[in-house]
């Protein structure tokens, strides 16, 4: 039988319609068994399957054996505001230094660090030596990453809710950094809880154009990292973040699923579960594992191979503390549940530094320390020592984290 001519593709729902009411049909004379009903996405894959496997491999591999993502990939005006706390001016050069030091760590790092997001600007410096960054990274075994979302934008007649720029050209920038050596990208939307907020129109604007760039970084050959993230920011309690948490992920998922994202080829970057910053309740980093990962396992499809926080302005130690909590939570845990830390990784290596050569040292014991004890966590092992310093106890919170 002619299979074209009975189903339509013009309209999906049509053709949906077609193939069931012709299977029932041909049922009911008894000839089922010779049609074979098409579904769309094989007529018109996304992906070959070795881009599938390229990719998979990729997004495993980052998140291996209890590896994570530095988040090195601050704005220029981001990595300013970390700046200025340890009174170093924001030139080109500090910040090249700076990254400098956390690039050229002992080679044990890559048993933490599966991947390091970069942002434009570092993708292209070298260190002393005049040695690519990114060669640097490499040749630890460790995969490179490049920022992609080019921040956010308001969106009119909400409560000042914001979508993200960056679609425009983003195939031919995508094509690029592949080419230069990048492997995997990051796009960060963001959410607040407020009055009236996450809107419906913010949830559906920033999970759709998620999944655009999710697409788009696919069919370039990088694995996209999605990060909806629901900011600190707000009196709310742990419940309330649960429940906005869990609509906006169902929504990106839908989304990523309507753009035929291969999740196996991603990974997700998410907010935990936690009270407001401005909330008085306190909950424990077990009561945060278990709202984080019942929302995760009702929104998350097992598909997706790992999962790495974002730090969101926890402290050091708290970033660590709940990741191993997650990590030891007694429910489904079908990914790998990491890190991808920016400023749970760097704070107290930024403060030993203070933009003294001098003190490359203790920098980089600092942030080995942060990279080996979230290690640890992600594999549900790590033990608190008792005293901390004040760096890994301080919060790093920063009001309206929207870029
Ligand atoms: O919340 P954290 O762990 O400090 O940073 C998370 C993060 O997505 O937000 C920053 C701003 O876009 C990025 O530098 C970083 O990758």
């Amino acid at each position: 039988m002619e299979e074209k001519n009975c189903f339509s593709q013009s309209n999906p729902l049509l053709s949906h319609l077609n193939i069931v009411l012709t299977l029932r049909t041909l049922a009911s004379k008894g000839a089922a068994s010779i049609v074979r009903p098409v579904t769309m996405a094989h007529q018109f894959p996304a992906l070959t399957s070795e881009q599938k496997k390229a990719l998979s491999e990729t997004a495993r591999r980052i998140v291996a054996n209890g590896k994570g993502i530095l988040a090195a990939d601050e704005s220029v005006g981001t990595m300013g505001n970390r700046l200025q706390r340890i009174k170093v001016e924001n030139t080109e050069e500090n910040r090249r230094q700076f990254r400098e030091l956390l690039f050229t760590v002992d080679s044990s790092v890559s048993q933490s660090i599966g991947g390091v997001i970069l942002f434009h600007e570092t993708l292209y410096q070298k260190d002393g030596q005049g040695k690519l960054f990114r060669d640097i990274l490499k040749e630890k075994g460790i995969v490179v990453g490049i920022k992609l979302d080019q921040g956010v934008a308001p969106l009119a007649g909400t409560n000042k809710e914001t979508t993200v720029q960056g679609l425009d050209g983003l195939s031919e920038r995508c094509a690029q950094y592949k080419k230069d050596g990048a492997d995997f990208g990051k796009w960060r939307a963001v959410l607040k809880i407020d009055n009236h907020c996450p809107s419906h129109l913010a949830i559906q604007e920033n999970a759709n154009t998620l999944a655009r760039y999710a697409s788009i970084c696919q069919q370039n050959g990088l694995v996209p990292i999605v990060e909806p993230e629901v900011i600190p920011d707000g009196s709310h309690d742990m419940e309330h973040c649960q429940y906005v948490t869990e609509k906006v992920l169902a929504a990106v998922y839908k989304a990523l699923n309507d753009h035929h994202v291969y999740l196996e080829g991603t990974l997700l970057k998410p907010n935990m579960v936690t009270a407001g910053h401005a909330c008085t309740k306190k909950y424990t980093p077990e009561q945060v594992a278990m709202a984080t990962v019942t929302a995760l396992h009702r929104t998350v499809p097992a598909a997706v191979p790992g999962i790495c926080f974002l730090s969101g302005g926890m402290s050091e130690e708290d970033a660590t503390l709940n990741l191993n909590a997650i990590n030891l939570c007694p429910l489904p845990k079908p990914w790998k549940l990491s890190f991808s830390y920016g400023r749970a990784l760097q704070a107290s290596a930024l403060a030993a530094w203070g933009g003294k050569a001098e003190n490359k040292k203790a920098t980089q014991e600092a942030f080995m320390k942060r990279a080996l004890a979230n290690s640890q966590a992600a594999k549900g092992q790590y033990v608190h020592m008792g005293s901390s310093d004040s760096a890994s106890t301080q919060s790093l919170f920063t009001a309206s984290y929207t870029y």
